[in-house]
């Protein structure tokens, strides 16, 4: 039986309908979507980004400079870059892979561990490099020779801090009676609170936030502790990884959340706040060691990753807070210039393509055979 407030509601939605059939008869669209089908912003860097070594720079590097004018180049190589002859190195390394013609700026990074020097912080800073990695030994990729305890470190944070260094963190702990999916807030209560309270000028990146409490905590914590964000983390939930099978090229550390905490992340990369900026935490492996019993954690985004910020942001109707996030704070935590340059998105369908060529092997990228509703033009 349907009641005289349901039949209301019902009309009610019928000249929604209607309303919205005659816009789209009339080749209209709605007055938000008229003025942003073409998006420009100054051009944008990458916090955080892992572009390994070897020949598959010559895949991952144009990829990374056709978006980004610099990128935080992370250090967890095999051997990891702990040294600041290896971090210059590498470097030049990355910039033999830049295509002709396009100017794209790796910011070298260090990793840290247990034996690091603190005159190697001052060797780093004097060459450029910009920051320092704490890996908790055992949290992720390549962290083996990470850190295994934070007082182990405290000299080096002590010149670290002194000499206006970078610490960025992978925050989650390695405890294994913590679930994996409380790792991230378990590292804020009891690593990051101490830390920050024991280096109050230290200026720290919490790298990839993935939880309600991280965000809590950086938008909370002060003008020196600040956060990037991945794509994915924006737009997907942990259901992503498994959605009719499971998914390894939707695992990756931290591993996705739930819901909630994918709108959080959205909120705070939203919400204007200079503490949340792009890091895509772009992490390739080859598909093989992906689709395998153990698979690599990693989700390779470095091909769409701007478009994909771009659907994030769009989703939740905050085009227009994109620029700021993707170009300009960090750049200001950094202490660094802003770019110049523009970099112009389309609303116009493509198609991701199936796979890249990685060396010997082949790299799957997020979203491999579909359609992106944004596209890098210019
Ligand atoms: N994010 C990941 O899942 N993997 C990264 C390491 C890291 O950033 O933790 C990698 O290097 O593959
Ligand atoms: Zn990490
Ligand atoms: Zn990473």
């Amino acid at each position: 039986m349907v009641d005289a407030a349901e039949l209301l509601w019902l009309s009610v939605i019928d000249s929604m309908d209607a309303a919205h059939a005659l816009r789209s008869a009339m080749g209209e669209s709605g007055p938000m979507q008229a003025s942003t089908d073409t998006l420009t912003l100054t051009r944008p860097d990458d916090w955080h980004l892992h572009l390994r070594d070897g020949e598959v720079l010559r895949t991952l590097v144009p990829h990374s400079a056709a978006q980004f004018a610099r990128a935080i180049v992370m250090p967890n190589l095999r051997p990891p870059v702990t040294t600041t002859a290896q971090a210059l190195a590498y470097r030049d390394r990355i910039l033999a892979a830049v295509p002709a013609g396009v100017a794209f700026e790796p910011l070298m990074t260090l990793y840290l561990t247990d034996q690091i020097a603190p005159e190697e912080i001052r060797r780093a800073r004097a060459a450029g490099v910009v920051a320092a990695k704490l890996y908790p030994a055992g949290a992720t990729t390549n962290s083996d020779s990470g850190v295994t305890g934070l007082r182990t470190v405290y000299p080096v944070l002590e010149a670290m801090q002194r000499e206006g260094m970078r610490l960025l963190v992978h925050g989650e702990v390695t405890d294994q009676t913590v679930d994996l999916f409380d790792r991230e807030a378990a590292f804020i209560e009891q690593q990051l609170i101490p830390l920050r309270r024991d280096f109050p000028e230290l200026k720290i990146v919490m790298e990839h936030i993935t939880t309600r409490e991280a965000a809590q905590y950086v938008a909370g914590a002060g003008a020196h502790t600040a956060a990037t964000i991945t794509a994915h983390h924006l737009l997907y939930n942990r259901n992503a990884i498994f959605t009719g099978g499971i998914r390894p090229h939707y695992y990756c550390l931290p591993v996705l959340k739930r819901e909630t905490h994918r709108v959080a992340l959205v909120e705070a990369a939203t919400s204007g706040s200079n503490k949340f900026f792009l890091g895509t935490d772009s992490a390739p492996h080859a598909s093989q060691l992906k689709e395998h019993a153990m698979g690599c954690a990693g989700c390779y985004t470095g091909h769409a990753a701007l478009e994909m910020y771009a659907e994030a942001f769009d989703q939740a109707g905050a085009l227009d807070k994109l620029e700021g996030f993707a170009s300009f704070h960090g750049a200001d935590f950094y202490g660094l210039p802003r770019n110049q340059g523009t970099v112009t998105l389309k609303r116009e369908k493509w198609t991701v393509p199936d796979s890249y060529v990685y060396g010997e092997a082949n790299l799957k990228p997020l979203r491999a055979g579909e359609v992106l509703p944004w596209k890098v033009v210019a």
